[in-house]
This record gives structure tokens, C-alpha cells and sequence, in this order.
């Protein structure tokens, strides 16, 4: 059998809620979680974890954890154990720092001086290595090469401002994020509260849902007296699985504590003057879902912008505009909708082919699009392993000419915050072959979106009020949006150690 890899590795994703009102609650919150997780698979397909506490003042836990997809990982028999649960927190995993086994599955749960904490962490510690020294310094002794148990047991020392006698909790998390900027969004649960927390730079998402009867689910009247829950994901698409409002996203360096009494910002960590918000302008392009909602726009929306753009920085003389599908389709669309050339589909994917197996893939819609000039756009070019051989059979099938167009700017540099891009050698872009790209995938013209086309195409989405929610009394340098471009431009948001 003949493997080759093609895109880039996806990333984690965390879930969490908390019953409203009285407990034990009469919400099922085990089946909540469940629904969460599963549509935030596309985040991570390794394995997956779930844990829940009763709430008690000396709370049980339950934990689940296991290989593979949400489905497949946890028995019907296993998720009966999570049914006293009134609160809990789950995760999906795409391993960054250290491998995919179970002991590596999330959520951490450890033993703290107060009790038991548990975490669920998507992105990767920029610093991980030199942290992990200095945590052993101390005399902490690691179970896992994972960063995340690295941030569990650095939520469990002690800071240097704490109290004795109660756990305060918002100091813990300062001191985390004294110790290491940026990759994480957070889930800690604690007794009978959930601490939703995102790193200074905002790199990875995390944003906020409230459980509503479905009776009141679009009535515009359902009022904070109706709420049954409290969720937190990655993204807000598993929202809509649940039945849940989108009600706001986690600010960059904002620390949440969630409760059966409601939502509380208990604090926004400010980044060094001067330094801009870095989420991953990647979400956008690639790894998200399209229904997902960031900075106060959906991201199909987003890829939509992202193909008029290309129209307008790279037009094509061509007859029609179509899409390596899935993740392409928005900006096609937006191409199509910008050039006025009729948009068709001229591939059929194959979705049970996983995504290391080489062929065959796709088959080709000969009748929409054989004498004709085809544009095709992509999102994203990374190896190069997956246009070739669609150039190809596009031909073959009697393409008149295929031009490509990529609706995100070529990836030169490798991710150190929680994406597995592969090795500078392996990007086409910094091979040899990139000066003639054309010639080499066989297309008759290859032209990228821009840095600055895309970013534009981010940002002008990004309303004003939006603007205005990030600011806080404490941070002016929150009032300015900003995402990374690292993987495209080089500028990592903070300096790296190596
Ligand atoms: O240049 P390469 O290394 O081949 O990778 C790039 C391709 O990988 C991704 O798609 P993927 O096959 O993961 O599927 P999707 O578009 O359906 O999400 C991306 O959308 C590109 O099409
Ligand atoms: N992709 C991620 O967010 C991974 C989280 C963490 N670094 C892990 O490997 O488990
Ligand atoms: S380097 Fe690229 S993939 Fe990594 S966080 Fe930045 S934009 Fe996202
Ligand atoms: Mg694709």
C-alpha cells in the first residue's frame, strides 16, 4: 500500500459544561459533553477524554479516557459511570508534544493541596522544554513527555502570592502565564466550578454557549432565568449540536470562571506593551469548522472573503471556477461569485480514504467541465501531494487547461503552537521546484492570496464593537486585533528560545 501525507496536522479540542439551577441536575450532562466532543472531531481524531464531577465539596471524579474517535473510544457500559456528573470537561486530541497513547490522553487529573484539579489544553507551550526543567527544579516529577501535564502540575504548585488555607485560583493561572505566553486555551475544573482561560495572545479559540429549552432556543425573549447550562469549546459549531446559544468568546488572557450561578470575568492578563492579540489566522483558513463563529464572524464567511480576494489579486481568463473539496468551497464560491464565472463542481472526493492514503481519492465530474478552462481553488498548498495528481485526472478527462488558485499564502516556516506543519524541507514552497510551481504540479498558472490580501480579508470582518469588547480597563495593548502569520511570514507573536 503507497502512504503519503498531505495537509497539515489539525489541533485539539476542549469542551466543558456546567448544569445551571439545582443539583443533582436533571441535565444530562455526560450526553452533552459527548455531543460537544463529537463535533469537535475535526480538531482531533487521536483520542479523547472525558471527566466529570459531581460538585461536591469533596467532589468524585469520574474520568473516561481512550483511543481513537469519540464514537469508537468510550463504551455505552463506560459513559453510564458519568451520569451523576453536574459539570465536566472533555477533549480531542491531535498530539504536538509527546506521542499518541493513552497515558498521553487528555484531560490531566492530579491531586492539588486543595483537591482534585482536571485540565484539557489545546495548543503547545512555546517554552515547554525550559519549563519542564525548571517544574523539575522544584522537585516535580513528570509521569508524560505531554505539555499539558506540564501546565496541570504548574496549576498545582503553590505561587509565590497564595494563601494556605484556600486555593486562589486566578493566581495559579497569572503564574502559568508568567511562566509561558502562549500556546493554550484552557479547561480546569476545580470542586464544582470550570476556569475557561486563554493565553495573552488569544492564539487558540475557546468561546462560550448557553443550554436553553429548545422551546426558547430562537426566541429572541429566552432570558438568563431560562438558562439550563453553561458551555465552553473550542468552537462554537458543536453549539448548534446541543442546542445551545453562542453567547461570547473567552478574551485573549482572560481567565472565566464558570458556575451553576452563571458566568464571571474574574480577570484579563495583559500582554507586553506593545504586543498584539495572535490568534491563528490558520482557524480561518483550513482547520475549523465553517459553522464555527470567531471574533464575531463565520469562518465559512471568512473563506468567502478570502476567494474574492483571490479574484481580485489573481483573475484567471478561464470558462468556470470550482474546488478541491471539502475545505475549499467557500473561497471557490467567493472567486466565482468576484470574476462572475460560473462556479461547478468537477471533483467527487472519496471521504473514506484517509488522509495519508495516496490514491485513489478523487474522481472526476467529466460532463461540467471537459473543453473547458478550469479554475481551481484550493485553501491551502503544503506538500504539494494533493493537486498534482487532481491536475492530472482533470486533464485526462479533458480539462482544457487547469490554472490553480490557492486562497492562502504559500507555508514556508514550521508551528511551534500546537500545529503539526511538516519539516521546512518537506513544504513545496521551500523546495527548488517552488520557482517553477506550474511546470512542476502540471498546472498551465499557480498564483497565491497575499499576506496582507488575507489578513484583510480576516480583519475587515472584524467589527468595530468587537474591536471594542477587547478592550479592558487593565490592557490597552487588547484594544488592536491581530492573528498569526507565523507558518507564512516567519514573525512568530513572541520570541522563541531556539
Ligand atoms: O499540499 P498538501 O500537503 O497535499 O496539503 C494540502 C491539502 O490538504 C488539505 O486538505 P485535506 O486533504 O486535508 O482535506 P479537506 O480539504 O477535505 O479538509 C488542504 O485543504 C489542501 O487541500
Ligand atoms: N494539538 C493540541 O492542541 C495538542 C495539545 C497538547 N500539546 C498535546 O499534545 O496533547
Ligand atoms: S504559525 Fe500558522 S498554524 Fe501556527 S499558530 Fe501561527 S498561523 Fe496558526
Ligand atoms: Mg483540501
Amino acid at each position: 500500500m503507497e502512504f503519503e501525507e498531505s495537509g497539515i496536522g489539525e489541533e485539539c479540542g476542549v469542551f466543558g459544561c456546567v448544569a445551571a439551577g439545582e443539583w443533582p441536575t436533571q441535565l444530562e450532562v455526560a450526553q452533552v459533553l459527548t455531543l460537544g466532543l463529537v463535533a469537535l472531531q475535526h480538531r482531533g481524531q487521536e483520542s479523547a477524554g472525558i471527566v466529570t464531577s459531581n460538585g461536591a465539596p469533596s467532589p468524585t471524579y469520574t474520568t473516561l479516557k481512550g483511543m481513537g474517535l469519540v464514537s469508537t473510544a468510550f463504551s455505552p457500559e463506560a459513559l453510564l459511570k458519568l451520569r451523576y456528573g453536574n459539570l465536566g470537561i472533555c477533549h480531542t486530541r491531535y498530539s504536538t508534544t509527546g506521542i499518541s497513547e493513552l497515558q498521553n490522553c487528555q484531560p490531566f487529573v492530579v491531586d492539588t493541596l486543595h483537591g482534585k484539579i482536571a485540565v484539557a489544553h489545546n495548543g503547545e507551550l512555546v517554552n515547554a522544554h525550559a519549563l519542564r526543567k525548571k517544574v523539575m527544579r522544584h522537585g516535580v516529577g513528570l509521569s508524560t513527555c505531554s505539555d499539558s501535564e506540564l501546565i496541570t502540575q504548574l496549576l498545582a504548585l503553590n505561587p509565590p502570592m497564595e494563601e494556605q488555607d484556600a486555593p486562589d485560583w486566578v493566581a495559579r493561572i497569572k503564574n502559568l502565564m508568567t511562566e509561558t505566553p502562549t500556546s493554550y486555551s484552557l479547561l480546569v475544573m476545580f470542586k464544582d466550578v470550570i476556569y475557561a482561560v486563554r493565553d495573552p495572545y488569544g492564539n487558540r479559540p475557546l468561546c462560550i454557549g448557553r443550554l436553553v429549552p429548545i422551546s426558547k432556543l430562537h426566541s429572541p425573549g429566552a432570558g438568563e432565568q431560562d438558562t439550563e447550562g453553561w458551555v465552553v469549546s473550542s468552537e462554537s459549531c458543536s453549539f448548534q449540536s446541543i442546542g445551545a446559544k453562542y453567547y461570547r468568546e473567552v478574551l485573549p488572557g482572560e481567565i472565566v470562571q464558570i458556575s451553576k450561578h452563571g458566568i464571571k470575568s474574574l480577570s484579563v492578563v495583559p500582554r507586553p506593551e506593545g504586543d498584539l492579540p495572535a490568534f491563528c489566522i490558520f482557524e480561518y483558513v483550513y482547520f475549523a469548522r465553517p459553522d464555527s463563529i470567531f471574533e464575531g464572524q463565520m469562518v465559512y464567511t471568512v473563506r468567502q472573503r478570502c476567494g474574492r480576494q483571490l479574484a481580485i489579486e489573481a483573475p484567471t481568463d478561464a470558462d468556470v471556477v470550482s474546488t478541491v473539496p471539502e475545505s475549499a468551497t467557500p473561497a471557490a464560491l467567493g472567486y466565482a461569485h468576484q470574476s462572475g464565472l460560473p462556479y461547478i463542481e468537477v471533483l467527487c472526493k472519496n471521504r473514506y480514504v484517509g488522509r495519508t492514503f495516496i490514491q485513489p481519492k478523487f474522481g472526476a465530474l467529466t460532463d461540467n467541465f471537459a473543453g473547458k478552462r478550469v479554475v481551481l481553488i484550493d485553501d491551502s498548498i503544503v506538500r504539494g501531494n494533493t493537486i498534482s495528481p487532481i491536475i492530472k485526472l482533470l486533464k485526462e478527462a479533458g480539462a482544457l487547461e487547469v490554472h490553480i488558485r490557492v486562497a492562502s499564502p504559500p507555508l514556508r516556516f514550521p508551528c511551534y503552537m500546537g500545529i503539526n506543519i511538516p519539516t521546512k524541507e518537506e513544504l513545496i514552497a521551500n523546495k527548488p521546484e517552488f520557482q517553477d510551481i506550474a511546470g512542476y504540479i502540471g498546472a498551465d498558472s499557480v498564483q497565491y492570496l497575499t499576506v496582507e490580501g488575507l489578513v484583510s480579508a480576516v480583519q475587515q470582518g472584524i467589527a468595530s464593537h468587537q474591536e471594542d469588547k477587547m478592550i479592558s480597563p487593565t490592557n490597552k495593548s487588547s484594544k488592536r486585533v491581530g492573528h498569526c502569520t507565523a507558518c507564512l511570514t516567519g514573525k512568530y507573536p513572541v520570541e522563541l528560545e531556539w
